[in-house]
């Protein structure tokens, strides 16, 4: 018996052991369909293992097959129903690592179901002994799937304009211990970074309700100080509530009284679950409250370039799932992140339709039929001294937050504010004017700081400090290739 697909019915469904390209998960004419969903896996066959076999094990543990052949598959439109590893190639400059595209029928999903895709896609497969390693790298989810979910609760524009904030992006900063403050102590913080000139403040990921400040406390003392400098200042502001707990009942109770008190805004960490996403999506949207997703924990599985799920996979489940916000990275900050690659993030939260783009990391073209925007939120090791960067990186549509780049301001909280504002404001001029932020940035943010002391502040405690590392995951095609 060879390696490919078995097709006479007695040998296919006798009982014992064959290879997955005999039972049919290798299928290299296949021509994908509008409808399928495809996904490109990176995988590193155990020594001995040939690529396309190891290819049709992904196709077969994550659809329909098991270790042995089992009749019932005959009970079942199984044809149609096994998924299908079509394409195998070596990746470049990787020696044995293999890039395995694989299709699977529509009907093997439930509708609006992050849960179920993820169930199948990243189920048992990453645990599979002849493979060391495995990697989804991306996937194009059909539009007949994505018109399944219903996405942010709010979205990019309407927050807009509920804000009222146009033309820039928008400013944050996480509150600062992460732990320990008091109720009254983190709402003076809050107050004075709005108060300075920040559209937002943030809970960290892990303040929920520890002895030091219970989450009523914080609600309340935040939501003071969003009240007070929305009075002083004119304008709309908003403060994170995360409300991220051990239960959905308490997550639920807790928005509530977000929602009580006047907040715009909820947050919840990723570590909280695709189903309870969805259901927090679902009560912002019925609540009118934008849906801010911290991506605590994502770094345990995106991060390794040759195992895991990339952090593209995992915004485009997000965006479906529904969040309104998403921290996405930011390249020059203390957080892994290849420029390139962040970017391909960036734009998978925001396209309307994906173009392929290899070197941003992004393998399929994808269609979002209409799905709503996320503001991706660049936040982790930012400072001022860095904005023509960030703002050239990553335009208008996004939040920037600089938590301890504005909590460790020399001059104060209010003072570390106010250089944020006043770097962006001047970046935003002069990017409009036609100044090359790349180039001139530096100067342009000099020139800001000869008449902003908080600005010149903090330029020169943070001017110098910059994060250079080499990265873990930046994309094999770092050039795209000519196209003849
Ligand atoms: O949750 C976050 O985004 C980080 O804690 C940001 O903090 P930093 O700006 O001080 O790095
Ligand atoms: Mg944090």
């Amino acid at each position: 018996m060879g390696d490919t697909q078995i097709t006479d019915a007695k040998k296919r469904y006798s009982a014992g052991v064959l290879k997955y390209r005999q039972m049919g998960y290798w299928v290299p004419d296949y021509q994908p369909k509008d409808t399928d969903v495809l996904c490109l896996f990176r995988i590193t066959p155990q020594e001995g293992v040939e690529p396309e076999e190891a290819a049709a094990a992904v196709a077969g543990e994550s659809s329909t097959a098991t270790w042995t052949v089992v009749w019932t598959d005959r009970l079942t439109a199984c044809d149609s129903y096994r998924a299908k590893a079509y394409r195998c190639e070596p990746v470049p400059n990787a020696p044995g690592q293999y890039f395995a595209w694989v299709a699977y029928d529509l009907i093997l999903f439930e509708e609006g179901s992050i849960a179920n895709m993820t169930a199948s896609l990243i189920g048992n497969v990453f645990s599979f002994k002849p493979l060391k390693a495995a990697r989804l790298e991306d996937i194009r989810i059909p539009v007949a799937y994505v018109k399944t979910f219903k996405g942010p609760p709010t979205g990019l524009v309407v927050e807009r304009e509920r804000l009222d904030k146009f033309g820039r992006p928008l400013l944050g900063a996480t509150t600062k211990p992460k732990l320990g403050l008091s109720g009254r102590n983190y709402g003076r913080v809050i107050y004075e970074g709005l108060k300075g000139g920040l559209d937002f403040m943030k809970d960290d990921e892990n303040i929920n309700s520890q002895p030091f400040m219970h989450w009523r406390d914080r609600f309340l003392y935040v939501m003071d100080a969003v009240n007070k400098a929305q009075a002083v200042t004119g304008e709309v502001k908003g403060s994170y509530l995360n409300v991220t707990a051990g239960t959905m009942e308490a997550m639920y109770e807790r928005a509530g009284f977000a929602r009580e008190l006047g907040s715009v805004v909820v947050m919840v960490d990723l570590v909280i679950g695709w189903t309870a996403i969805q259901s927090m999506a679902e009560w912002c949207r019925r609540n009118d409250m934008v849906m801010h997703m911290h991506r605590a924990g994502h770094g345990t599985y995106t991060r390794q370039k040759n195992h895991g799920v990339s952090f593209r996979v995992i915004a485009k489940w997000l965006r479906l799932a529904g969040c309104d916000h998403l921290h996405a990275g930011t390249a020059v900050g203390k957080l892994e992140g290849d420029p390139l690659t962040v970017q391909g993030y960036y734009n998978v939260c925001r396209d309307s339709y994906t173009k392929t783009d290899l070197p941003r990391g992004l393998y399929f073209d994808m269609d979002w039929a209409d799905t709503k925007k996320v503001m991706p939120v660049a936040s982790g090791g930012i400072h001022a001294g860095q904005m023509h960067q960030l703002l050239d990186l990553f335009g208008d549509d996004c939040i920037l937050q600089f938590g301890g780049g504005t909590i460790g301001h020399p001059q104060g909280i209010q003072a570390g504010a106010v250089a944020n504002r006043v770097a962006l404001e001047a970046m935003v001029k002069a990017r409009n004017e036609g100044v090359d932020l790349l180039l001139e940035g530096p100067e342009v943010l000099r020139k800001a700081a000869q008449w902003c002391g908080p600005l010149k502040a903090a330029l020169d405690t943070w001017g110098d400090v910059t994060f250079n590392y080499q990265s873990t995951d930046s994309s094999d095609y770092a050039v795209t290739p000519a196209v003849a």
